[in-house]
Order: structure tokens, then C-alpha cells, then sequence
């Protein structure tokens, strides 16, 4: 999958270089290049934004430069397998099924905005060229979209074959499809590790018995127990045929 970014603030998306995202690049499973905007504009000052017209608080950005690296990037007639992907805090929300919605993507290019956001005009005119999607990564206000995209594409990249570990595999998510069986649809519920005892508490012995299946369905009820603690909305949401026999006689 080829990723482009294209930012006020280039130095924000430091963090892809590293772990897994990095790696993942490293291996040529992602090829992630990061844009600096102002490579599009043409006046002295590299001008981006400008002052909202029906007046208002801050500064709104410019679509022209964003066009030009839109259109440098995804050539008239090469839009084919490509979304442009805006984060905003008015967007549609960013959750675990539109990221392996986008993980099916082959180019995928980020317009995080920065000030009021783009003028919408830009989205418009893009929007005539590829699928455009607007998303936010949740109810809280940040300061522009650099952010959103280290978080999309985390999860849409862990996502891609061969970026997990076989042991990590991704089938068992939280928020994932809920399978049979399966914790995907479910909170994580607690982990642990050595040493047996820490601070006079000791792991639960459940853990240390050997039996697969007994301590499977241990953290099958753990899970459970926690989504139904701190997000009884993905209870609700679970289909009824995800939960076991067991799990419903709960
Ligand atoms: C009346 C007047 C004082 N109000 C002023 C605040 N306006 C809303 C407003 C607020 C902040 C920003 C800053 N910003 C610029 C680009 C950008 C991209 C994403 C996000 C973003 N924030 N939260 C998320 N979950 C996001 C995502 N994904 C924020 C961004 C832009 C716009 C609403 C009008």
C-alpha cells in the first residue's frame, strides 16, 4: 500500500519511522511518503491560508496549494484504487471497521488541515475525482490533523498481511468483526506476566494451571465481564450469534 501525507508540519509524522509502522516500511509492505504543502504554493511567503470569508475566528486553507499536490500526486486518470482521506473534526466517525475498509485501499493519501481546516472547495473539486472520505478519530478538538493520521495509519497498516507477527494476529481484535469463539467484537480483558507474586498479589492461578481451554474460557468471561463494564454499547452491538452457549447462560 502506498501512502501519501501531505502537511504544514511534516516533522509530526516522525513517529511512522518507527515500530511497526516502520518496520512494515522498511519491508516494503507500506511505502509512506511525507509532503511538505508549501512545495505547492508559488508566492514568497509559501502563503497556505487566508482569512474566512463571511468573517469569523481564525484562518481557513487555501484550497489552490492543496489542489496542486492532489493533483502532483494522483495524476488525472491514475485515481484508480486511490482515497483521499481527510481528517476533521466534523467527519464521520474513524473506528476499527472503516480502518479494514481502508486497509483494501492500494494509495491512500492524508490531507491532515491545520487553522479552521480546507476550504470546502477542495473537497468538493477532489471529490469528483476519487472517493473522498472525511473522518474524525473522535469527540474531542484538536489543533489540526497530523495526529489523526499517525493514529489511521496504525490501524489501518497493522491491518495489511505481514505487518503482525503470527502471533499478534489481528483476527481477535477488540472492536473487530465478533466471530464464534472468538474476542473480537470484545474488550481485552487483564493480562499478566511473571513473576506469580508482585506486591502480594499473585495471577490469578487459573493462568498457571495448563488448561487451554479452561483458561480460553476464563478470558473469554474476563472479556466479557469488561466490555460489559466500560462499554455496554458493544454488548448490545454484538451479534447474538458471536455469543456462545455458555457466554448467554451467563
Ligand atoms: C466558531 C469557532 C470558534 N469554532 C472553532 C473550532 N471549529 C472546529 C475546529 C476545531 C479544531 C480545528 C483544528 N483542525 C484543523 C484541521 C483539523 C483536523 C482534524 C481535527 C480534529 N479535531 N478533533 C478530531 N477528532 C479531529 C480529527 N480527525 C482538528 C483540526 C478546526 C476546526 C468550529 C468553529
Amino acid at each position: 500500500m502506498r501512502i501519501d501525507i501531505v502537511t504544514i508540519f511534516p516533522e509530526y509524522l516522525a513517529p511512522l519511522d518507527v515500530s511497526l509502522i516502520g518496520k512494515a516500511a522498511a519491508a516494503g509492505i507500506l511505502d509512506i511518503r511525507v509532503h511538505e504543502l508549501r512545495t505547492w504554493t508559488h508566492d514568497r511567503h509559501n502563503t497556505v491560508d487566508d482569512s474566512p470569508c463571511g468573517g469569523g475566528p481564525g484562518m481557513v486553507m487555501k484550497p489552490e496549494p492543496w489542489w496542486e499536490a492532489l493533483t502532483g500526486l494522483v495524476p488525472p486518470g491514475t485515481e484508480a484504487g486511490t482515497r483521499l482521506i481527510v481528517p476533521t473534526p466534523s467527519g464521520r466517525p474513524f473506528t476499527q471497521r472503516v480502518a479494514e475498509d481502508l486497509a483494501t485501499a492500494s494509495h491512500l493519501v492524508f490531507a491532515p488541515a491545520r487553522y479552521e481546516g480546507i476550504d470546502r472547495r477542495f473537497v468538493e473539486a477532489a471529490a469528483e475525482r476519487m472517493p473522498v472520505e472525511e473522518l474524525s478519530i473522535g469527540d474531542y478538538v484538536l489543533a489540526g490533523g497530523e495526529v489523526a493520521v499517525l493514529v489511521m495509519v496504525e490501524a489501518v497498516g497493522r491491518l495489511l498481511p505481514g505487518v503482525l507477527g503470527n502471533a499478534e494476529s489481528a483476527k481477535d481484535d477488540s472492536f473487530g468483526h465478533a466471530s464464534e469463539g472468538g474476542m473480537a467484537g470484545l474488550l481485552e480483558g487483564p493480562v499478566y506476566t511473571k513473576p506469580a507474586t508482585w506486591d502480594g498479589r499473585e495471577v490469578p492461578p487459573v493462568l498457571l494451571s495448563g488448561n487451554h481451554a479452561v483458561i480460553a474460557r476464563w478470558r473469554r468471561d474476563e472479556a466479557l465481564r469488561r466490555t460489559a463494564a466500560m462499554r455496554p454499547d458493544l454488548i448490545e452491538g454484538l451479534d447474538p450469534d458471536a455469543l456462545d452457549k455458555k457466554d448467554r447462560a451467563r
